[in-house]
């Protein structure tokens, strides 16, 4: 059995890469999925499903999976990048010699790499040489496990060049996931980003057993914030009241399936970072974003409360309770300031 559009590499067999496969699948693509792991790639070539990531979730049957980057590559129209945000870099310089000329670039990662401070969509340009006419973002309210099980989601797909846009959209419109057009790639990918950390301080005050007008407030003053960094940095700021913005905060903050909301859960019931970390092998994007956002909005100008506290916490310095009594305690002002 083979898709009608095509063929799609996904680089990356966790959560999303494999969640988003199905999409494509469903979309009429065949896909190749790139593992880490050859085991990984094995599992789902031999049993149909991804044990390790989503499991109980069955693959179909135009999804296959290799550890063979080359073989991934291959007659790929469109590589699918579903890796952790700080290791694509690393990755990417590796795998850029496969990729078949022209292909356009796609990436599913919600994150803002460390010391360079660079959205995803710029560290693909700066290691491909790919111009913005290949470079798309997908990102929406999209939680792995519930597009997985085909529950109704809408998402946007954002290129700078609209007809390429277009052309995604296309390829990942499926029965249950809807995709919707954005040229703002900025303003997609600072709200998929900012969505992790903010989730992470709801997360920090669920744990600490506030209720919901504490995860309220932090929720919209923690937009506010994203909106304010991404408005000063170009992007629209309908993109922050849409799919990738609100609409993202909104599944993450309210999820117990995020693992950003988790994380943060955790640090307000008292545990470190690193004893976090240890306990899961998922990414939460926002524990290291945070300190590229807050760095990202210093070297901008923008007053970043979320971003600094959130930071403040995953290193170590504060407490979930003093970043809580930190944000009530600050100097007064206008709401719309
Ligand atoms: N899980 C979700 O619901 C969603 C996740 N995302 C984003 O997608 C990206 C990937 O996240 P998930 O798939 O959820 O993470 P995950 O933790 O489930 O899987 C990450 C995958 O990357 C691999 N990996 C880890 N370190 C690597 C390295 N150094 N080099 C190459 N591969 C490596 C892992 O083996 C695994 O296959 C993140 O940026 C995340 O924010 C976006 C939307 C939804
Ligand atoms: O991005 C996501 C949903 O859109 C997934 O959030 P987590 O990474 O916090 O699980």
């Amino acid at each position: 059995m083979t898709g009608s559009h095509g063929k799609i590499a996904v680089f990356g067999a966790g959560s999303w890469g494999t969640a988003f496969s199905i999409v494509l699948a469903d979309a009429g693509n065949d896909v190749t999925i790139w593992a880490r792991r050859e085991e990984v790639a094995a599992t789902i070539n031999d049993r149909r499903q991804n044990t390790e990531y989503l499991p109980g979730i069955e693959l179909p049957p135009v999804i296959q999976a290799t550890h063979d980057v080359e073989k991934a590559l291959h007659g790929a129209d469109v590589v699918v990048l579903a890796t952790p945000s700080q290791s694509l870099r690393a990755n990417l310089t590796q795998w850029a010699p496969y990729v078949e000329p022209g292909a356009v670039f796609v990436s599913l990662m919600k994150g803002v790499e460390l010391g360079t401070l660079e959205r995803m969509s710029q560290v693909i340009a700066e290691i491909t040489g790919a111009g913005p006419e290949r470079i798309a973002v997908v990102s929406g309210p999209n939680l792995a496990k519930e597009i997985a099980r085909r529950e109704p989601a809408a998402s946007v797909v954002a290129c700078a060049d609209e007809e390429v846009a277009k052309r995604i959209q296309a390829r990942v419109h499926s029965p249950a996931f809807r995709p919707y057009t954005s040229v703002d790639v900025l303003g997609c990918e600072l709200g998929g980003a900012y969505k992790n950390v903010v989730a992470l301080s709801v997360g920090m005050a669920v744990g600490l057993g506030f209720g919901d007008n504490t995860t309220a407030s932090v929720i919209t003053r923690g937009l506010a914030e994203t909106a304010r960094l991404a408005m000063a940095l170009g992007a629209n700021p309908l993109t922050l009241m849409g799919l990738a913005g609100l609409g993202d905060l909104v599944a993450t903050c309210s999820s117990s399936l995020s693992r950003n909301r988790t994380f943060g859960e955790k640090l307000g019931q008292g545990l470190t970072t690193e004893e976090i970390i240890a306990s899961t092998r998922q990414v939460a994007e926002g524990a290291k974003s945070c300190s590229s956002l807050r760095a990202l909005a210093a070297r901008t100008g923008v007053d970043a409360p979320v971003a600094q506290y959130v930071d403040e916490v995953i290193a170590g310095r504060m407490t979930a309770q003093q970043t809580m009594d930190a944000f009530i305690a600050r100097d007064t002002k206008a709401e719309t300031d």
